[in-house]
C-alpha cells in the first residue's frame, strides 16, 4: 500500500461495441462472475479472489476503450485526505455520487496528463471469493471456470505527458517507479511502471500522441502453467492473440496479450518480482526493449504492436 493510502487498482470500466459478445467473452472465456447489472446497462464482473463486488464493468458504446480507472484507498479520511492533495497540487477533482456504481461509495475524479480519467474510491461493498472467513478454503470452485485470474492486476495506459503523469502519481498520490523504458535517443521515458504495493507495476504509462488510450487491461495468473492453460483456452475459443505466450524482461511477467471482441488487449500475466519502495528502479534501453528482451524476452524480438496498437 502506498504511504497514502492507496490499496490497489479497484475497478476498470471498458467500452465494448457489443455487450452481450462482451459479456460472452469476461464471463464465458475469463470465467469472471457476473455481480450485476445496472439501469444504465452497464454490466459488473469480479474475478475469483477478489472480495469486492467488481472489478471490471462493462459499457456498450460506439467505441472501444477505457472510461476510467479506479484506485481503493484505505479508508475515507484517506479519500478526503487525497483528494485535498490533489487539489493543492492543482488537479481539478469532481465527486461522482456513491451508488453511482453499484455497490460503491463516492469516487473523486480527475483527469490527467496523459488524458486518462482517473478515480479515487475507499468503499465498495464485499461480494466474497467463495472461500469463506473463517476456516476458508484456499481455492473455490469459481476458480476452476475458464481462464480463471486471481484478479484485475494492472492497466497499461497510452497517452502524451508521462512525464507529468509519473510527477503526480509519485509525488502526491504515493506511487513508486519500479522499472521504466527510454525512448530510443535515451532522455525521456517511453513507457513507466508505477506500484502502490509490493507489484511489479498496479498502473503503467506508456508516450504516446493521442490522448487517453488503452493498451491493456492485465489479470494475474498464478503460474506459468496457468498461463500457458489460458492460451490454451484463448485458442478453444478463437480469441485473437497478439503476443506471447512469452516472458516480459521488463518486470519479468509471464504473459499472454490478446483481445477482447471489441478490440481491447488484455493481458493474462504470472507477477515474477516483489520490488519494495526502497529499490532503485530497473532502466530499459528502447534498444533493451528488443535486443535484451525488454517486451519478448523468449524471441528478443520488438512486436511492433505493442507500440502502435491500442483501443
Ligand atoms: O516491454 C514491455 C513490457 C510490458 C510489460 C507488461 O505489460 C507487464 O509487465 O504487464
Ligand atoms: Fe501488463
Amino acid at each position: 500500500m502506498a504511504m497514502t493510502g492507496v490499496l490497489r487498482p479497484g475497478h476498470v470500466q471498458i467500452r465494448v461495441l457489443d455487450l452481450d459478445e462482451g459479456v460472452r467473452h469476461y464471463r464465458d472465456v475469463m470465467g469472471m462472475e457476473e455481480t450485476g447489472r445496472d439501469e444504465q446497462g452497464r454490466v459488473y464482473l469480479k474475478c475469483w479472489d477478489e472480495i469486492d463486488h467488481a472489478s471490471v464493468v462493462l459499457r456498450q458504446a460506439d467505441r472501444a476503450g477505457l472510461d476510467f480507472i479506479g484506485f481503493k484507498v484505505l479508508n475515507v479520511k484517506t479519500l478526503n485526505q487525497l483528494e485535498a492533495d490533489l487539489k493543492e497540487y492543482g488537479v481539478k477533482t469532481e465527486r461522482i455520487p456513491a451508488r453511482e456504481m453499484l455497490e460503491t461509495g463516492e469516487r473523486v475524479r480527475f483527469v490527467v496528463a496523459s488524458g486518462h480519467t482517473i478515480e479515487l474510491y475507499a468503499e465498495k461493498a464485499p461480494h466474497g471469493n467463495g472461500c469463506g472467513g473463517v476456516n476458508p478454503t484456499p481455492w473455490s470452485p469459481q476458480s476452476e471456470r475458464g481462464i480463471a485470474p486471481r484478479r484485475l492486476d494492472h492497466a497499461l495506459l497510452y497517452g502524451p505527458n508521462i512525464e507529468e503523469v509519473r510527477k503526480l502519481f509519485v509525488d502526491v498520490l504515493g506511487f513508486t517507479l519500479v522499472e521504466h523504458i527510454l525512448t530510443p535517443d535515451g532522455k525521456a521515458n517511453q513507457v513507466i511502471f508505477l506500484s502502490c504495493s509490493i507489484k511489479s507495476h498496479d498502473i503503467a504509462f506508456g508516450e504516446f500522441p493521442e490522448p487517453g488510450k488503452l493498451h491493456h487491461c492485465s489479470f494475474l495468473m498464478d503460474s506459468w502453467d496457468h498461463v500457458l492453460r489460458a492460451g490454451d483456452i484463448m485458442s478453444m475459443h478463437k480469441v485473437p492473440v497478439d503476443i506471447g505466450p512469452t516472458r516480459h524482461g521488463v518486470t519479468r511477467g509471464c504473459t499472454i496479450y490478446a483481445f477482447d471482441p471489441s478490440g481491447n488487449r488484455f493481458e493474462t500475466f504470472k507477477e515474477d518480482r516483489t520490488p519494495y519502495p526502497d529499490h532503485a528502479p530497473l532502466t530499459w534501453t528502447f534498444d533493451g526493449l528488443v535486443g535484451e528482451g525488454g517486451l519478448d524476452y523468449v524471441q528478443r524480438k520488438l512486436h511492433e504492436t505493442f507500440l502502435t496498437v491500442v483501443s
